[in-house]
C-alpha cells in the first residue's frame, strides 16, 4: 500500500474527475463530494475512459497496469476490495501513481460464509478438525471464531511461522474441515497459484470438506474436477473459480455449494471497503481533505429466533440471516439458462454478482434464544450473534 503525493500539486484545489466501477456501492455518499463520478463496467474499462480522470476506483475485475493507466491523468488508485492480485502495484508505485486496497474490509462476510456454508450442507462442525490455507485478515479471524468455539485448527501460512497453530501444507490438507484464504500469489518465495494441485489434493480424506473462497486459481480446478469425479464422496465448496467469470460448468456440476463469487459480498463489507479508500484517498498528500458530510448508514437490527436446540438450533438461526443454498441455486439456474442458449455464462456470472441481494452480517441479527442451553447460546454468541 502506498500513500504517496501525486505530481501535479494544483490537483488538489479543483473538484477531481473520479472514474469508478458501476458496481461500488456507496460511491455518492463517500466521494460525492470530491468531484464528477463517472461510473463504468469494471471489466471492460479502457484507457481511452481514463484520459481525463484524476481518481479511478476499482473492484477486482479491473486489471490496472500499464496498458489501462499509460498516458492518464490518474494519480490515485483505489480499489474496494482486500484481493490487490488484479492491481500492477510496481508499475504503479514506479510511476508515483498512489494506491490502496482495502485490507480487511469483508474478511467478517468471508468467515460468515464459511459457517454458513457448512450449516446449508449440514454438517456439524463441532466435531471436526479445521486447516486453513493464508492465515490473515480472513484466515486470522476464522482462527480466533475457531478457537472461541473451542475447535482444535492448524493453519498454514510460509509468511507466519510463528503463529501458535502453523503446520505444513501437507499437515492442514489432512483435517476434515479445510479452509482456502490465501491470495493468488505467482512469484516466488511462496507462489499460491495452483498450490492445490492432483497431488496436493490427493492430500486430502476422501470424506474431507474442501472450502475455497480465496481466488479460484489457488486450485488447478481441472485436478479438481478429476478428484470429484474419482471420489464423489469429497465435498467441495467453490466460491472462486479459476477463468471467472467464464467458469468451468463441468466443475460446477460436480460441486457440492457452489457461488459467484461473493463470500466477501455483505452489504457491511462491500461499503467497509468504499469507506477506506476514502480514507486512503484523504490520507493521501496533496488531496483535498474536504468536510466530511458522509456517514454510514444506520444499522439495522432484526430479531430472529428458531423452535430447534443445540446444533440444529444454531444452524437454523445461520440459515435464517444468510443461506448459501440461495447462491447455489441462483449460479445452477443460470447455468441451465445459459445451456439452453440464454446468456453467455461469463455474463451471467457477473450479472448475479452485480444484482447481489443485500446481505446483512451476524451482528444485525438478535437472537432470541432463551430457551437454548447455555453452551448453545455461548456458540451463538461467539459466531458473532447478540442473544436475548
Ligand atoms: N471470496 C471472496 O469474496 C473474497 C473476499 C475477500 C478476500 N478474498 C481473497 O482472500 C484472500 C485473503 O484475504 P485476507 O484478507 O486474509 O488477505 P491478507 O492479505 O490479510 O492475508 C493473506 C495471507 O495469505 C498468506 N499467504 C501468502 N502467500 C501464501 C501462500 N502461498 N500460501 C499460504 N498463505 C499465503 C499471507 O502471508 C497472508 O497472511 C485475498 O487476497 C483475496 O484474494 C476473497
Ligand atoms: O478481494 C476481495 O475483497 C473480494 O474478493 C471481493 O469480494 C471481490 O469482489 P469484486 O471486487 O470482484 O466485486
Amino acid at each position: 500500500m502506498m500513500d504517496q503525493a501525486p505530481r501535479d500539486a494544483a490537483y488538489s484545489s479543483k473538484p477531481l474527475n473520479i472514474v469508478a466501477d458501476e458496481n461500488i456501492p456507496g460511491l455518492e455518499d463517500w466521494f460525492g463530494d470530491l468531484g464528477n463520478i463517472t461510473r463504468l463496467p469494471g471489466r471492460t474499462m479502457t484507457r481511452e475512459q481514463l484520459r481525463d480522470a484524476d481518481v479511478l476506483l476499482v473492484r477486482s475485475v479491473t486489471p490496472v497496469n500499464e496498458n489501462l493507466l499509460r498516458d492518464t491523468p490518474v494519480r490515485f488508485v483505489g480499489s474496494c476490495t482486500i484481493g490487490t492480485d488484479h492491481l500492477d502495484t510496481v508499475w504503479l508505485e514506479q510511476r508515483g501513481v498512489a494506491w490502496s486496497a482495502a485490507p480487511g474490509c469483508n474478511a467478517n462476510s468471508v468467515v460468515e460464509y464459511v459457517f454458513c456454508a457448512l450449516a446449508a450442507l449440514d454438517i456439524d462442525w463441532r466435531d471436526r478438525t479445521f486447516g486453513i490455507v493464508g492465515c490473515g485478515n480472513v484466515g486470522g479471524l476464522l482462527q480466533t471464531r475457531l478457537h472461541q468455539l473451542g475447535l482444535s485448527v492448524v493453519v498454514y501460512d510460509p509468511w507466519l511461522p510463528d503463529n501458535p497453530d502453523a503446520a505444513t501444507l501437507e499437515t492442514v490438507l489432512k483435517q476434515q474441515i479445510v479452509c482456502l484464504h490465501a491470495p493468488l500469489v505467482k512469484a516466488e518465495p511462496h507462489p499460491s497459484l495452483h498450490m492445490l494441485d492432483t497431488a496436493m489434493l490427493d492430500k486430502l480424506a476422501d470424506d474431507a470438506v474442501l472450502i475455497s473462497a480465496g481466488r479460484g486459481a489457488v486450485i488447478d480446478n481441472n485436478a479438481l474436477l478429476a478428484r470429484l469425479q474419482r471420489n464423489p464422496a469429497f465435498t467441495a465448496v467453490l466460491d472462486v473459480w479459476e477463468n471467472e467469470p467464464d467458469i468451468n460448468l463441468s466443475l460446477l456440476e460436480q460441486v457440492d455449494l457452489a457461488s459467484p463469487h461473493i463470500a466477501g459480498y455483505s452489504h457491511d463489507g462491500k461499503l467497509a471497503g468504499t469507506r477506506m479508500i476514502r480514507e486512503a484517498l484523504d490520507r493521501s498528500p496533496g488531496l483535498r481533505p474536504v468536510s466530511a458530510s458522509h456517514k454510514d448508514p444506520a444499522s439495522e437490527t432484526k430479531v430472529i429466533s428458531t423452535e430447534q436446540s443445540g446444533f440444529a438450533a444454531i444452524r437454523d438461526l445461520l440459515l435464517q440471516m444468510y443461506n448459501p443454498r440461495d447462491d447455489d441455486r441462483r449460479l445452477r439456474a443460470a447455468a441451465d439458462a445459459h445451456k439452453q442458449g440464454g446468456l453467455p455464462m461469463a455474463e451471467a456470472f457477473d450479472l448475479l454478482r452485480k444484482q447481489y441481494p443485500k446481505r446483512l452480517e451476524f451482528s444485525h441479527f438478535r437472537a432470541s434464544t432463551s430457551q437454548l442451553d447455555k453452551s448453545t447460546r455461548q456458540q451463538l454468541t461467539a459466531l458473532g450473534l447478540q442473544c436475548s
